[in-house]
């Protein structure tokens, strides 16, 4: 485990949690992640020790993550900070959807694309392309063609995907917000990410003094890297259990 991992605590640090590629393994389709048994109770063994300073930060909806987890519930925000549930039993609020004229424009250009295929998620709209990559390069052309006249959006690169979604909501933000109120604020933020669409949030965890841990390769802004979704989940296992050790 890298030495600023040691360092980490349930008792004084605040977990902002990336899902696809950190918690859980990449799949070739959306729907066909696994969510590992016993993941959902580590995560909620973990919130109780840190107090429920404890937050999912996903491109997937908020209501995905809680399909995926549940009955587990976090505080949680979705559509890469478009959507934000401060706690578990709080409304989510959300970022005015993509303009629907738009996102059907979009829509149909993915359909012109072999292999490729949307992932409409309101605030945002993902581009899927992992069936075949080589489109990447004339299909973020065609995206940018499209958005010509909406400078208010922005594409987000992702794992085989284009994401676009509205300029000034990002993973960066939506720590932000969560680190303004308790439980969260006066902890240490740690975030855990492994994409490209991680680093806002790297940003903010250290411009607020945290610790910003990459999964699988090094990234910008990132201080330790962890190797895969499982030394993730290992990690978190080994967090969630040492208050109740400590007591003993
Ligand atoms: O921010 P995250 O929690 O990492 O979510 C990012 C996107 O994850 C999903 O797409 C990615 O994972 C899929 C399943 O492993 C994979 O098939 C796809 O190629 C990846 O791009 C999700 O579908 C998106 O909505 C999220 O934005």
């Amino acid at each position: 485990m890298p030495a600023v991992c040691r360092a980490i605590g349930a008792r004084t640090h605040a977990f902002f949690l990336d899902v696809d590629g950190t918690l859980i393994d990449i799949a070739a389709h959306p729907d066909a992640v696994v969510v590992p048994e016993g993941l959902p109770d580590t995560l909620s063994a973990l919130a109780g020790s840190a107090d429920g300073a404890l937050a999912l930060v996903s491109g997937r909806t908020v209501e995905r993550l809680d399909l995926l987890f549940a009955p587990a519930r976090f505080a949680a925000a979705g559509s890469h900070g478009a959507q934000i549930r401060l706690f578990p039993g709080a409304a989510v609020d959300a970022a005015p959807d993509l303009d629907r004229a738009l996102a059907a424009r979009l829509i149909a250009l993915a359909g012109a694309f072999e292999g490729a295929f949307t992932e409409d998620k309101g605030p945002s709209l993902a581009i899927h392309y992992r069936a075949h990559p080589a489109i990447a390069p004339v299909l973020r052309r065609a995206i940018a063609e499209v958005l010509g006249p909406w400078p208010e959006l922005a594409v987000l690169p992702g794992h085989h995907v284009f994401e676009i979604k509205r300029a000034g909501r990002d993973k960066g933000t939506a720590v932000a917000a969560f680190m303004a109120r308790a439980p969260f604020a006066g902890r240490v933020p740690v975030f855990i990410g492994d994409d490209v669409t991680d680093e806002a949030a790297f940003r903010a965890v250290s411009a607020a003094g945290g610790v910003a841990i990459a999964v699988g390769t090094a990234r910008e802004g990132a201080e330790a890297v962890l190797p895969d979704p499982p030394a993730v989940r290992r990690f978190l296992t080994h967090l969630a259990a040492e208050p109740r050790q400590r007591r003993r």
